[in-house]
């Protein structure tokens, strides 16, 4: 071989090497964009391929393990689980009340699990514009011009904006909303900037994935919300009975809520259906508890905006480590009854279930 020869051949070969190199990053590139998109069957398929795509899965399953809330609240909620071998639990995350039918279509899916921070930010706003937020239903009333919308008085009292009504122990408050001037650091928006005290999601072999308190909660403390998909009462009771024949053959965990608003009077003024099963936040993993367990709900009203949400707050002193629960409801005898396993002193043996 000449030596002119030899230079060629070398140069060919660096030249397939960096050819190789490109494939090999676009392949790279491209399965971190696309396998976050993946539900858990989808990847573990996809992780069977090839080595590279194994390590990626792998990486992505830690990342959905370590945050349920794909970072769409302020604090990351970890899952737990020593009763068997799942990892995480799937489901579309919104933070607040969305419409079901606005978002069948473009919520299929959702960007779940990258390492790289930067992307898994623009994906997250691609999520969140994705959602059709309740906040921007907002009805035409004038709200408040406060400066200062809550001052303490001499006994502790909150006083000072007209949109307050702090009615915590009838189950229902009144706070700022889209229609006021004060902005989003209002001391009268408590249920509006997210969840602010540590969680985690716990496993248990009887109950399932439950919501358990990582620090220690003071008794009328904020939780979360509620978020789910608001249905018509028609889509609830719809998806109720298949939900129910799902549950019965134990291959669904059903979060569908129904709220009732009562007048004094102990008429039904208002009636939501919220279903957190497909799409929701945090709260689908709540559990019931015969006695009521430690959690109140509150129907929250913002001035301004059309439609009030549910939300949680600690009832009780709650030590970090202990389980969140709160009473479904009342128990109805039904053939399909599921078995409670709440284990209060109460306990009557069944879940309640929804009248839809
Ligand atoms: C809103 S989900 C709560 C989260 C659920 N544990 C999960 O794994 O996704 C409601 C379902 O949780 C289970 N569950 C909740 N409380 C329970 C209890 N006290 N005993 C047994 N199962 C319970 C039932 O399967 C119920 O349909």
């Amino acid at each position: 071989m000449t030596l002119s020869n030899a230079t060629t051949n070398q140069r060919n070969c660096r030249q397939n090497t960096t050819e190789e190199e490109r494939k090999q990053n676009l392949f790279l590139h491209c399965a971190h964009l696309v396998l976050p998109w993946l539900t858990p069957a989808e990847l573990a398929n996809a992780s069977l391929t090839c080595k590279t795509l194994l390590q990626i899965s792998k990486s992505i399953t830690l990342s959905r393990s370590l945050d349920a809330s794909r970072s769409f609240e302020n604090l990351a909620i970890p899952f737990h689980n020593t009763a068997d071998n799942i990892p995480y639990a799937y489901f579309i995350y919104t933070p607040s009340q969305i419409i079901a039918s606005s978002c069948s279509q473009s919520l299929q899916r959702q960007f779940w699990g990258s390492s790289d921070a930067a992307e898994s930010n623009s994906m997250r706003l691609l999520g969140l514009e994705l959602v059709s937020r309740m906040d921007d239903t907002v009805e035409s009333v004038s709200g408040c011009e406060c400066e200062n919308c809550l001052e303490v008085g001499h006994g502790n009292e909150l006083f000072g904006c007209p949109c307050f009504s702090g009615l915590e122990d009838v189950g229902i408050v009144s706070e700022c909303g889209p229609s006021c001037a004060c902005g989003p650091e209002c001391e009268n928006r408590l249920t509006q900037r997210g969840i602010s005290v540590r969680l985690k999601i716990v496993r248990d072999v009887q109950t399932g994935w439950g919501l358990y308190a990582d620090q220690l909660i003071q008794q009328g403390q904020f939780i979360c919300e509620y978020a789910g998909e608001l249905l018509t009462t028609k889509e609830a009771r719809g998806r109720q009975q298949i939900y129910d024949e799902l549950a019965s053959r134990r291959c669904i965990s059903s979060a569908l809520l129904v709220v009732r608003e009562h007048l004094p009077s102990g008429k039904a003024c208002l009636r939501m259906n919220i279903d957190a099963t497909r799409v929701g936040n945090v709260a689908r993993f709540i559990n019931h508890a015969c006695d009521g367990g430690n959690l109140s709900t509150v129907v929250v009203r913002s001035v301004g905006s059309m439609l009030p949400r549910l939300c949680f707050f600690a009832s009780k002193d709650i030590k970090e480590g202990e389980e969140l629960t709160f009473s479904y409801g009342e128990i109805r005898v039904r053939s399909k009854g599921l078995q409670c396993f709440c284990g209060s002193s109460s306990c009557f043996g069944i879940l309640p279930a929804e009248h839809t």
